[in-house]
Parts: C-alpha cells; structure tokens; sequence
C-alpha cells in the first residue's frame, strides 16, 4: 500500500529531522544525502550527548526538540563473529534503543518515522531471492539470531503503531552495506572493511598470505551505503506502507570472489589462506527488492566502482591514523 498523500517529504527542507546515529556507516551517509538534496534543518546527537538506550533522557530529548521526521540508524552493529560473541549485547541494545526512539517519537508527534532492519530478518534457508512475505517463516541463521529477533521486534512495532494507531512507520530491511565511515575493527566489522584493512596491511607488510574466514562459498549481496541512504530518503518522500521493503542491489558475490575483487582494487600480490574453523553464517541471502523498485528507486554504484572508492576513503581517512 502507498499513501497518497506521499511526496511531502521532499517539499518541507526545513522540517526539523532527527538521524539518530549520525557518525555511522549509514547515519553520516543520509546526513550526507540530506544536505546534498538542501534539507537544512538537521537534529543530531553523538552517543555521549544522548545515550539512546536510557528511555528518560530519549524523553526529554523528543519533548524539547519534538523533531517532524525521525530515521533511526543508531544499533549495536557488527559483522560475524561481533554477533557471534556477544549476544546478549546485540539483543538487549537493539531492543532498548528501538523501543525508546520509536515510543518517543510517537507520544511526542513526530509525523514519520523509518526504522532501519537488516537481510538477516529472514529464515536461514528462505527460498531466494527473498521477497518481504519470507519474515517468519522459518529458523534463523544461530550466529545472528538476537540481532535478527531485535530487529524483527522493531519492524512489528512499526506495525503495530501504524495499526493501533494510524501512525506514519516505516521500516527498510538494507543487505549487507559498505562506504565510507564502515567499521574496520579486524575481528568485529563485516567481511568487506575487514578484507580491505587486512590485504592493506599485509601488502604494506610484504606478507605472502592473507587469512580470509570461512569456505568461501557463502554468497552475500551488496550495496554501497550512498545508494541506501538514497532509498531512504526515497521511502521517507514516496512510502507509507504497512510492510517493511527490501533494499538491495540485487546482485551477489560469493565471499571467495569478494576476496579476490578486493586483493584486485588494494593491489596485494600474495596469496588467500581460508581459516575454515570460523563460521560461514548463512549460505546465501539475496534480497527481492522489486517493491521498492517498482517504486521508483534504483541502485547506482557498482560494486567494483563501489569497492574502489572504499579503498580511497580507508587510505585518506583511515590508514593513516591507525
Ligand atoms: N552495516 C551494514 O552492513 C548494515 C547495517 N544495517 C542497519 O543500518 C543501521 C546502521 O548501521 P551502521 O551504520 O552500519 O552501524 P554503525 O555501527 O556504523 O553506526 C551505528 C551508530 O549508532 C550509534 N549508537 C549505537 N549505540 C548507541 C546508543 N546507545 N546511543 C546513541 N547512539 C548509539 C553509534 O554511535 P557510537 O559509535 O558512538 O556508539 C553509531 O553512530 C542499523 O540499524 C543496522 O542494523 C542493515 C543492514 C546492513
Ligand atoms: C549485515 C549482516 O552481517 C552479518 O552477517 P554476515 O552477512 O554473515 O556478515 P559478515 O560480513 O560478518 O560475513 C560474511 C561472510 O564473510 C566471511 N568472512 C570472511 N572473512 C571475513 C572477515 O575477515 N570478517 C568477517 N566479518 N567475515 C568474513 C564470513 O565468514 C561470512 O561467511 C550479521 O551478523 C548481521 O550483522 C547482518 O545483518
């Protein structure tokens, strides 16, 4: 279902907007979008300033500031093994600062909201590629299994305000992203920042062999955080449905072909050594994301051009500081 009365969005430039997790991967990327497009009128708070898991002060924050949109990219977020390890972070947190921004934002008026979810929603074995109406149709992948539980409450809670209440949320469930700003922490990240780092470091090094987690099989779709943040700001003007909508590229890579396309644009000449005692995750998770094509959206960046200015951005941003 879309509204009718979509399209406001892009007219209002100077409505008060909330991006709650601004400083991240995908929160700095729709502030970069927002003001690309002129929205001037931007609320944002670093984690120190507003903890967004403590419900009193995410309260006071809304009644004092009471924001007309609210697109919420704050999460505990982390790549395999960060979820693997610590569960109970990854549910409780999610769980808490979902639950907060949301609630608030309702009692305090805000008019929309978009609530951001992850593929891993879907059962392990979905048939693919996978389309919206797979939630909850069967067993999750067990290595992120509290993240995915977290994340399908938060989608649920955008439904059923938007029932109960007529409420205007939203959610979009993105792939697996990368861009500028990612997480390169070497155990805690995604695979895509943790094989830059790692095939610059070793070439850096002179090393013979870099180490790459898994078989390899594992398919896995991308999609460069620019052409999400622009589906964001896409569904925040043109969607006010009842289902979440998938956001992807609609194209899928194996891990092992990943690793070779990034030991390509980083420039390592040595070889892949693949440690097979740590977990693969799901064997593959390509997104149907017809719905929100069909919409109008379309992703832009290719995954090599995409690769190529991560690459950049790691050594001018990063490398150099670390
Ligand atoms: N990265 C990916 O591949 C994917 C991401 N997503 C979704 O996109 C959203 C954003 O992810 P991404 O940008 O990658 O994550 P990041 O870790 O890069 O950014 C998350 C942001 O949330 C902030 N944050 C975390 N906890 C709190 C808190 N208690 N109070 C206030 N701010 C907090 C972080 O601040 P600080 O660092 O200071 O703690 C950070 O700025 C998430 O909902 C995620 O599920 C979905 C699919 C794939
Ligand atoms: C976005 C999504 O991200 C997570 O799921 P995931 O897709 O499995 O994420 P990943 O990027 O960490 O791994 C992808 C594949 O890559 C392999 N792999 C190889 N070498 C490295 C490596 O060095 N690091 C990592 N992290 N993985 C590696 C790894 O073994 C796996 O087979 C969810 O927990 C959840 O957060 C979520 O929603």
């Amino acid at each position: 279902m879309v509204d009718t009365n979509a399209g406001s969005f892009f007219s209002e430039k100077s409505a008060k907007i909330f991006v709650a997790g601004h400083r991240g991967l995908v929160g700095s990327a729709i502030v970069r979008k927002l003001q690309s497009f002129g929205f001037s009128n931007l609320v944002l708070q670093t984690h120190s300033e507003l903890d967004l898991t403590v419900q009193s002060a995410v309260d006071t924050f809304f009644a004092s500031e009471k924001p007309k949109y609210v697109i919420l990219a704050a999460a505990k977020v982390g790549g395999i093994h960060a979820n693997n390890t610590y569960p109970a972070d990854f549910i409780a947190i999610n769980l808490q600062i979902q639950t907060n921004v949301i609630h608030s934002s309702f009692t305090h008026g805000v008019e929309k909201l978009l609530f951001l979810g992850s593929s891993c929603i879907y059962p392990k074995f979905a048939p693919q590629p996978i389309t919206e109406s797979a939630l909850l149709t069967g067993p999750l992948e067990p290595t992120n299994e509290w993240y995915a539980i977290a994340k399908i409450a938060g989608i649920k809670m955008c439904q059923a305000y938007r029932i109960q209440h007529n409420w205007d949320a939203v959610s979009g469930m993105p792939t697996n992203l990368y861009g500028p700003n990612d997480n390169f922490h070497p155990e805690n990240s995604h695979v895509l920042p943790a094989l830059i780092r790692r095939f610059h470091e070793a070439k850096v090094r002179g090393d013979k062999e870099v180490v790459v987690w898994g078989s390899g099989s594992p398919l896995r779709e991308f999609l460069h955080v620019d052409d999400l943040a622009d589906a964001v700001v896409f569904m925040m003007d043109k969607y006010s449905g009842l289902s979440h909508l998938n956001v992807g590229s609609g194209k899928e890579v194996s891990i092992k072909e990943l690793a070779e396309l990034v030991k390509e644009v980083v420039g390592f000449e040595g070889e892949l050594v693949w440690d097979k005692t740590k977990p693969d995750g799901t064997p593959r998770k390509l997104m149907d994301s017809s719905k929100l094509m069909e919409l109008g959206w379309e992703p832009k960046i290719s995954l090599k051009d995409g690769l190529v200015d991560t690459y950049k951005w790691y050594l001018e941003n990063y490398a150099a500081k670390h």
